[in-house]
């Protein structure tokens, strides 16, 4: 009931939809309640059990159905119409929560949340409870006052073949219970399926030159033949028991009317029925069949909305980790300094600390490179400067204040970041590179492009900076994808920035060409606080410092010739790499 009213607050400002919904549904049902009883009226009068035929009040009796016929039209209308704009409006209104919602949590929501799960929530769980709004619910009120009025009328009319005729009716709405029951789960897996059936498609498409280069076509097949032949088991079963139930469910009805024909019958050929009264008993036993087999689908379908509802409330109701302070200290003007002091942190909860008490100070306007094994810490170090995740212990200061008392967006806005794993939109390259600031001159665009070394290759596209990337555009390569996101950071002009080298993970050329960019914006970037999480030992010498993080720790830090001499982890690493290098150069 909470989770109901609470999707109900959802109508807020268009209630009178709600209540004209209603409105028109009672209008609906009472109108085509009375049309059998007028039916019913013009035939006893037309042919009268005892007494002359009175042809002359068929007329009022006809006009009366056809007004009452309009005016079913008219709530019919306005009931669609209402209830369909409700179930929009609240669809629309859900979709826009959830989204502001996911855009203010924070990573690690992420990190836990699966993808998949979250579109399905702003898709399927979202259409189910605007078919719920939008008709469901209405429908659940039109069936029980049908039913109740229906059913009282034909009491009134004759109580004991009303009772005889109506007792098969429960088994109706049970029978469709059960269908529903048994049908939803099934639909639900096909769905299910039909996702990891398009899921095997996509990465085979994506992949396909993994795939091939690895000779792994049978596999896949295999593969997919199985899932497709899982759709088709699935759907079969789902076949077969429609094939049961409906017929099945209209077989009920008619052994209703077997009894009226019966029974009723008997009554009129005794004189204590009249033909009007049963032909009611006909036309309102016709009317009760949709809202009995109604019943269990709609109430099914209100409870699958329900627990739609409480997946995209629980959605609604997470609580971002990271959160902007009440009263934010002000971000320094100054090119600020970064220091980490003590800082410990792990991804879960249980888990082992990726950073374990690490100390850290970097002077503003200075370039670190932060150097390391795989799987050392050096992105997870960046991302708690940019505040993505806040640390267990110990603290991140920029210019001197505790990050967690700066203006969140404040922050974001001062801290330019290069992710390893570059994200483009699909639109067009300059609305990529101005993504951080959308007021950004053409110049300052080129000059951001120009320094990422990716400006004369924009020059060269289609549409130069009005280019679509991605799905409805060129396709880059992964040196140019990484140049963008350069210049994307840095037309933000940024006073700290973050460069994750992804050139651990890239082929030869890409490496070189993210290397080009790297060094241009390094050498730009004098000004700024940077850190560099870098592989190559021509990027490393760019730095002021260099800082080797290990076991969750700085072990190391200094410049270049200063690690060399002290003959320890540093020298380990590049050593051997350095001297080959300038023997090569
Ligand atoms: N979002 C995440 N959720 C859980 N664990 C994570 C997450 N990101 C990283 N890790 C784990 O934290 C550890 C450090 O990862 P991190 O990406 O910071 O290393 P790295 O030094 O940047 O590695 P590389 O040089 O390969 O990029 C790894 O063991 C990794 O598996």
């Amino acid at each position: 009931m909470k989770t109901f009213y609470r999707l109900m607050s959802f109508t807020g400002g268009r209630r009178y939809l709600l209540v004209l919904g209603f409105v028109c549904a009672f209008g609906v049902t009472v109108a085509g309640i009375a049309i059998p009883w007028f039916v019913g009226d013009a035939i006893d009068r037309a042919f009268p059990p005892n007494g002359p035929d009175r042809p002359d009040l068929l007329w009022p009796l006809a006009l009366a159905i056809l007004g009452l016929s309009v005016l079913r039209f008219l709530f019919g209308f306005g009931r669609r119409y209402s209830t369909n704009y409700l179930g929009h409006v609240v669809e629309y209104r859900l979709r826009r929560a959830l989204f502001e919602k996911m855009l203010s949590l924070h990573h690690g929501f992420y990190d836990r949340a699966s993808t998949g799960e979250l579109v399905s929530r702003a898709t399927n769980d979202l259409r189910v409870v605007r078919f719920f709004v939008g008709w469901g619910m209405f429908q659940l009120f039109i069936s029980v006052l049908t039913l109740a009025v229906v059913s009282v009328a034909l009491l009134y009319v004759n109580w004991s073949l009303a009772l005889i005729v109506l007792s098969p009716m429960p088994l109706l709405a049970f029978a469709a219970w059960r269908f529903a029951a048994k049908v939803h789960p099934i639909f639900r897996s096909v769905q299910q399926k039909l996702a990891d059936v398009t899921t095997s498609v996509q990465e085979n498409v994506s992949g396909i030159r993994v795939v091939k280069s690895f000779s792994r076509e049978p596999f896949e097949k295999d593969q997919f033949g199985g899932r497709a032949e899982g759709v088709l088991n699935e759907t079969m079963a789902a076949r077969g028991l429609r094939a049961f139930y409906i017929p099945g469910m209209s077989f009920i009805p008619a052994t209703s009317i077997a009894i009226l024909i019966l029974f009723g019958g008997r009554a009129v050929v005794e004189g204590s029925l009249t033909i009007g009264q049963f032909t009611l008993f006909q036309l309102y036993l016709m009317q009760l069949v949709w809202p009995m087999q109604g019943f269990g689908m709609v109430i099914d379908q209100g409870q699958r909305a329900l627990a739609s509802c409480e997946r995209v409330f629980k959605i609604l109701d997470s609580e971002p980790d990271v959160r902007s302070p009440e009263d934010p200290a002000p971000f320094p003007s100054e090119t600020p300094g970064v220091e980490l002091r003590g800082v410990t942190f792990s991804y879960a909860d249980e888990g082992d600390p990726v950073l374990k008490g690490l100390d850290l100070a970097v002077e503003g306007g200075e370039a670190i490179a932060v150097v390391g094994a795989t799987g050392s810490g050096k992105s997870t170090l960046l991302s708690l400067i940019a505040r993505f995740y806040d640390p267990e212990e110990g603290v991140v200061r920029v210019g001197g204040t505790d990050a967690r008392r700066l203006d969140l967006g404040e922050l974001r806005r001062n801290v330019g970041m290069v992710p390893q794993e570059t994200f483009l939109f699909s639109e067009s390259v300059r609305d990529n590179i101005t993504f951080g600031n959308p007021d950004a001159t053409q110049e300052e665009i080129e000059r951001a492009a120009r320094i990422a070394g990716i400006h004369e290759q924009i020059r060269a596209f289609p549409k130069g900076y009005e280019t679509m990337v991605g799905e409805w555009g060129i396709t880059l390569s992964g040196g140019q994808k990484q140049r963008v996101a350069i210049a994307r950071a840095l037309v933000k002009d940024p006073k700290v920035l973050l460069l994750d080298d992804a050139t651990s993970s890239v082929d030869a050329e890409t490496e070189k060409s993210i290397q080009e960019a790297l060094q241009g914006t390094l050498e730009e970037s004098r000004g700024r606080t940077t850190f560099i999480v870098a592989h190559r030992l021509s990027t490393i010498l760019l730095a002021d410092r260099i800082a080797v993080l290990e076991d969750g720790r700085i072990v190391e830090a200094g410049t270049h010739e200063e690690l060399l001499e002290r003959r320890g982890r540093y020298h380990a690493m590049y050593g051997e790499e350095g001297r080959m290098e300038r023997v090569s150069a």
